[in-house]
């Protein structure tokens, strides 16, 4: 699970989030959606504590991120997917990663197949596509096998069958029970993936709904989520 509460963050004279509350269930697929500079990733970053709210609190599993023992076995977070030291090897990232949250190494080879790089493993991260950036960054979040996962624009740079493959992926980890949030600004693909929808705009929510219950009788996500933009001006 996962709450927001109250979470407010300004930089400068810019609101980047406003007041934002929600709790999202496991077991599901909940798509964070917004217009560009909204502030989903300012969100993402104070829920895994790399930023600090003005005010307000955000908690996964009912703890603070930073009260988290082992945060990648809690936790799974995919923010900066170039965050990965550009000479290192795919497999030495994560056997790397692995070691300093006391995940056993032979969960490596596992999440590396689960993510379809274990043809690349011993390849250098720097000569990697977007594609396999993004998959090696999915490995990452789901290297301590965690309970909630935290996805910022994981479609970014999939070709198609990727982006099935991702959408397959996430639904089997719901279905396992996990909470899984994912931001995206690709609304069809949206609609394919996620159970729930949080859509906010100006750092302030403007739905928390089944992507049902959004859509309601707009001809698509696309257009019921434009309406509600327009709404809010
Ligand atoms: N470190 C920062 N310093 C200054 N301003 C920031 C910083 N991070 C975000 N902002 C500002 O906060 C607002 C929200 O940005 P944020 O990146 O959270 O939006 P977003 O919804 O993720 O946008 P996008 O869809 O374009 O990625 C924007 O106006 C942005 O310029």
């Amino acid at each position: 699970m996962i709450e927001a509460h109250n979470l407010t963050k300004r930089y400068g004279r810019q609101q980047a989030v406003d007041g934002l509350t929600f709790t999202l269930r496991p077991g599901q697929v909940t798509a964070f959606l917004g217009p560009n500079g909204a502030g989903k990733s300012s969100t993402l970053r104070m829920i895994v504590d790399l930023d600090r709210p003005d005010a307000g609190y955000a908690r996964v599993g009912g703890r603070r991120y930073r009260d988290l023992p082992h945060p990648l076995r809690e936790v799974g977070v995919l923010l900066e997917a170039r965050a990965a030291h550009r000479g290192r090897s795919a497999v030495n990232h994560l056997r790397w990663l692995a070691r300093t949250q006391d995940i056993p190494a032979a969960r490596v080879p596992e999440v590396l197949d689960l993510v379809g790089l274990g043809d690349a493993a011993r390849r250098r991260v720097g000569g990697f596509s977007l594609g396999m950036t993004q998959r090696l960054g999915l490995a990452v979040a789901l290297l301590g096998d965690p309970g909630v996962l935290l996805l910022d624009e994981p479609l970014n740079g999939l070709d198609p069958e990727g982006i099935r493959w991702l959408r397959t992926l996430l639904r089997d980890l719901a279905d396992e029970g996990r909470t899984v949030f994912v931001s995206s600004h690709l609304m069809s693909e949206t609609a394919l993936l996620a159970d729930h929808l949080i859509v906010i705009a100006r750092g302030r929510l403007l739905a928390d709904a089944t992507v049902k219950e959004f859509v309601a009788d707009q001809p698509s996500l696309e257009d019921a989520f434009l309406r509600t933009l327009e709404g809010a001006r």
